[in-house]
């Protein structure tokens, strides 16, 4: 493939630009203006000379096919971190007719060469927008090949299945129907329970990774804005003493201990003849139901019994106004808030036990269908078996994009930036 080049590091003066080349002549264009570079994997100090024009002193260090991120020949020249600088390197290079890269190019590269398969593409995605602790946690499971490995075990087990399939087909007797061996039964039924297992665990895996919702509700006035502006610790939604301030839904993305958490601020759950605060209302129940918690607020302490669900949090405001047992905060003074946070915390993460390492919808969708391959096997005639044992496999391999990755391809790559 033609040699592509970017800035890897993000633009901007820094300690340190590189920009990174790949292609079967990468190593030659580095060579081109640093000299010789004669071992791979080794960084020169170098001088960066176009003809008579010193360009910049930088490291210089290439790569083999095959031993890359691209797994082409790559090569990266570390440089002082001046745009002005990185800006004259790629115009030289582009002036030699190589192509600047597009968005995720290196990375579509390494996967297009088998560097990575689809999942650790998407946990590299991850990675790269991690904000929390749990989520880079879970996208390091997934970049560095975790799922691709567990679904080699899945793999491994089917062809075993298979294998055993075929063996007890008898074709010189085509009359006598052909048993199949017991241990196949007990191989798929091990699979599928093990498939299971991880399509369980998705919805919280799912959660870790894009952010848990939670919705602050309450009558009008009851504090909600003042509590956000609180836990913000600046003015992120509008606070009068007039029932209705809010109307739009606010959103404001926390760190709550590793768990990416958005807070969503509401318009006052209450009648109203204004049409504008209705529609607040309105999309404020509807966010509300389809949040993962909902923080009642009230200045009594009372919940809303409509919108009420398991494991929804109580809170009492103004707490500096008037005396309450307990679950009371108040924004005034920060009471309770601390408390108030690390309950949620705890509520949230109790859902987190049951992740599991799947938390892209295309990964469930092909393991779902490897399951439903595997339902209702028994007793069926082997060719039949063989059928849906093949098809399982092949939901495996979607999986991983070996096969069906191309309506994927774009989508992925192109939320990744120019350079990676
Ligand atoms: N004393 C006291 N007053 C508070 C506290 N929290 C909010 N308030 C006051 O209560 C009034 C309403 O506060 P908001 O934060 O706008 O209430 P809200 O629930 O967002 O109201 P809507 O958006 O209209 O539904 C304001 O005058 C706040 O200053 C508190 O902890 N203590
Ligand atoms: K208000
Ligand atoms: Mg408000």
């Amino acid at each position: 493939m033609d040699v592509i080049f970017a800035e890897a590091t993000p633009s901007g003066r820094g300690g340190v630009s590189i920009v990174r080349l790949s292609g079967s002549g990468a190593r030659a264009a580095a060579e081109y203006l640093a000299g010789e570079l004669q071992y791979p994997r080794q960084a020169y100090l170098r001088e960066l000379r176009h003809g008579d024009e010193l360009l910049d002193h930088a490291l210089v260090l290439w790569f083999e096919a095959g031993h890359s991120f691209t797994g082409e020949e790559v090569a990266e020249l570390h440089l002082h971190g001046a745009p002005v600088i990185v800006r004259r390197v790629l115009r030289f290079f582009a002036a030699q007719g190589l192509r600047p890269a597009e968005a995720g190019e290196f990375t579509r590269r390494a996967f297009l060469n088998g560097k990575m398969d689809l999942a650790e593409v998407e946990g590299l995605g991850d990675l790269l927008e991690a904000e929390t602790e749990a989520q880079r946690r879970l996208a390091l499971r997934l970049a560095g090949g975790e799922l691709g490995r567990r679904t080699e075990r899945w793999r491994n087990m089917l062809i075993r299945a298979g294998a055993l399939v075929e063996s007890s087909v008898d074709f010189a007797d085509e009359d006598v129907p052909d048993d199949v061996p017991l241990e196949v039964f007990h191989l798929l039924a091990d699979l599928r329970s093990q498939l299971d297992s991880e399509i369980s665990g998705y919805a919280a895996a799912e959660r870790v990774r894009a952010g848990f919702e939670v919705a602050i509700i309450g009558p009008p006035n009851a504090g909600k804005s003042s509590l956000i502006n609180r836990i913000a610790k600046r003015e992120v939604a509008l606070v009068s003493d007039i029932a209705g301030t809010t109307r739009d839904i606010i959103e404001l993305r926390i760190d709550l201990q590793g768990l990416a958490v958005t807070l969503l601020d509401t318009a006052g759950l209450r009648d109203t003849d204004d049409q504008i605060e209705m529609m607040g209302v309105d999309r404020a129940k509807q966010r509300a139901m389809a949040a993962d918690i909902r923080v009642h607020l009230s200045d009594t302490g009372q919940k809303d019994q409509r919108l009420w669900q398991e494991g929804d949090i109580l809170l009492q405001t103004k707490s500096d106004l008037r005396h309450a047992e307990k679950n009371a905060i108040s924004s005034f003074t920060g009471e309770g808030i601390d408390e108030f946070l690390h309950q949620l915390f705890l509520n949230l993460s109790q859902r987190t036990i049951s992740a599991g390492l799947v938390s892209h919808e295309r990964q469930l969708l092909s393991l779902i269908d490897a399951h439903k391959a595997l339902e209702g096997i028994e007793g069926l005639p082997p060719e039949i078996l063989a059928e849906a044992i093949r098809s399982a496999a092949s939901s495996l391999d979607r999986l991983l994009g070996r096969i069906g990755a191309e309506e994927y391809l774009d989508v992925i790559f192109t939320s990744f930036c120019i350079g990676k």
